[in-house]
């Protein structure tokens, strides 16, 4: 992908020939930029999509200029925020670059960014405002040190010219992460020992990117997981991978296992993964039951239920209960399944998380999309039915909620979706605290998602590529857990407010990804979620705006 930006970014300090623009504007240029990016990290869809989604209303050149910025923003992106961290001007300039920003401004970290980017990357290198502009001066005061890092950074990359840092194709490869699996019967220290053989040297700290011929315990799940250099394969045919001992599985997808399992004693009940196939998830979640008790495993899908049984017999999962069935036309109250006390539930989404690429950026969104927003309407409203059976079962106290994908419409607005159900109220489902929730990882849910609630937001659980994961969502529901009117801490006005969910809607029954038709116990009714209720009234309102043009 080549991205062209053939002009410069002008002001009446540096403006192109007979060009008079005013400070204000150019304010506003990067405000504008800003708004747009937050827009693309929360909902995705492409560059000049997101300027109008954030409500930028700029046209012609100005929006040109506005992309131009934007995208060669993200190009960088990954080592601006490594910059953030050793230069973190956010909390050194608290008062210019506050953690909460008012309604329709953009966040303090995304106006950073492109001020980073103009002073560090652009043909010019520097910000192009007036010194009186608070930002600009907040920035500057770091320069020497942000320059300096900047050097050093691209001297321990290896690259030539700062340009070479731009990000490309493939960079969220840079790290390989392997778990191990207790269940194939061997040790931690056997495996360490293994990979000495190998040539594999163990740092005691994390370094990114990895250094060929070494790896290191991964810092948020130390005890299972080890990050390799992207190019490593010291697996292919290797007997600890055929052997089920260790498992190739990205960081992001152990985080619901791991969540899931928080406190288990034996003894507790049983578990059960409600969408099974391939069964990454599955054999992490009985190597924390220590291949002991019962762990159920539904896969409806003919195919994927024999990779399952595959991949099961691999990790030597003795515990696991397969069956090839429907999770929701399982009986939460049978004899079965009464004794289950945990729900691990990551059913089919969009897959947008594993997009490794920056090449959906420029899409044209002429059709952005209403097939799109189509597809990710009956993918929430099967994600949502599936965590509504869930809620059904009577001694379950815990279930885990993730998907592969970053969009808020399969993330955040399905979970506050079932926070709103009847059933949740019923039986006091709400969401497990931050404390719970893998406490140390960084990037939580977007409050605007969560009707301004941060405490919400705060205890789910997101990661994107520049986490060196898979983007992902993780969300925990418990009993007497938060719950939406627990307190709505941030002072604005929600974007969108959840509302009930409605049920039942006399429609057909939602196709997911796979294109296989779902079915609940509300057979051939649809769930609608609010993101799908609030689409809809918009369409409407367009429609009669547009027959109200005709007429005139
Ligand atoms: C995202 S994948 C699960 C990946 C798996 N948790 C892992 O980590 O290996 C979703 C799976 O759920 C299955 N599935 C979808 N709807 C289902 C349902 N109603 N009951 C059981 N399985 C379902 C799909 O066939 C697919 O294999």
């Amino acid at each position: 992908m080549r991205i062209s930006a053939n002009f410069s970014y002008s002001d009446h300090h540096c403006s192109r020939p007979g060009t008079l623009v005013s400070t204000r504007a150019i304010m506003n240029f990067y405000k504008s930029a800003a708004l747009a990016l937050d827009h693309l990290e929360k909902n995705q869809g492409s560059v000049k999509g997101s300027l109008a989604a954030a409500g930028v209303n700029a046209v012609g050149g100005e929006a040109k200029r506005i992309l131009a910025l934007i995208i060669e923003t993200l190009k960088y992106r990954p080592v601006l925020l490594q910059l953030l961290t050793t230069v973190p001007i956010l909390s050194l300039e608290k008062l210019t670059f506050p953690r909460k920003t008012p309604f329709r401004a953009p966040s303090s970290q995304s106006l950073v960014l492109v001020l980073l980017h103009d002073l560090l990357f652009s043909p010019r290198a520097r910000i192009e405002a007036s010194d009186k502009w608070p930002p600009k001066p907040a920035v500057m005061r770091h320069q020497a040190r942000l320059k300096a890092e900047l050097v050093r950074i691209q001297i321990k990359e290896g690259k030539g010219r700062k340009e070479d840092l731009a990000k490309t194709a493939g960079d969220g490869e840079a790290v390989r992460y392997v778990r191990f699996n207790p269940n194939a019967g061997r040790t931690l220290e056997e495996l360490f020992e293994h990979l000495t053989k190998k040539g594999y040297e163990r740092l005691e700290e994390a370094v990114y990117p990895v250094p060929e011929g070494k790896y290191f315990a991964d810092p948020h799940l130390p005890e299972v997981l080890f990050a390799f250099p992207g190019n490593s394969n010291w697996w292919v045919g290797d007997e600890w991978y055929e052997g089920g001992g260790a498992i190739l599985q990205d960081k992001a997808s152990c985080m619901p296992a791991r969540v899931l399992m928080e406190e288990w004693v034996e003894g507790e009940g049983e578990c059960l993964d409600a969408t099974a196939a391939p069964g990454n998830k599955t054999s992490y979640v009985s190597a924390l039951m220590s291949n002991k008790g019962k762990l159920h495993a539904f896969e409806r899908s003919p195919n994927r239920f024999k990779t399952l049984e595959k991949m099961l017999a691999k990790a030597k999962c003795t515990n696991v209960k397969a069956q090839r069935a429907d999770f929701t036309d399982s009986d939460p109250k049978s004899k079965e399944l009464k004794n289950v006390t945990r729900i691990l539930l990551d059913p089919s989404c969009s897959g947008s998380g594993i997009v490794n690429r920056l090449d959906y950026l420029v899409d044209d969104d002429t059709e952005e999309s209403d097939s799109k927003n189509e597809r990710l309407e009956k993918l929430a409203g099967f994600q949502l039915q599936m965590i509504l059976h869930a809620f059904k079962f009577p001694n379950v106290n815990r279930i885990v909620y993730s998907t592969c994908s970053i969009h808020a419409e399969e993330d955040e607005r399905v979970v506050m979706s079932a926070l709103q159900s009847g059933i949740a109220k019923e039986r006091g489902w709400g969401l497990a605290r931050r404390a719970g929730v893998i406490p140390s990882w960084e990037r939580r849910g977007r409050p605007e998602e969560t009707g301004g609630n941060e405490d919400l937001a705060e205890s789910v659980i997101r990661c994107l590529p520049e986490d060196k994961t898979n983007g992902f969502f993780v969300s925990c529901f418990v009993r007497n857990g938060l719950r939406p009117e627990d307190g709505v801490t941030r002072d604005q006005r929600p974007s969108k407010r959840p509302r009930d969910v409605i049920e039942p809607v006399a429609e057909d029954a939602p196709a997911e990804g796979g294109g296989e038709a779902e079915a609940g116990d509300e057979r051939g009714k649809k769930l609608k979620t609010e993101a799908q209720v609030e689409r809809a009234r918009r369409k409407k309102q367009l429609q009669k705006a547009k027959k109200r043009k005709t007429v005139e």
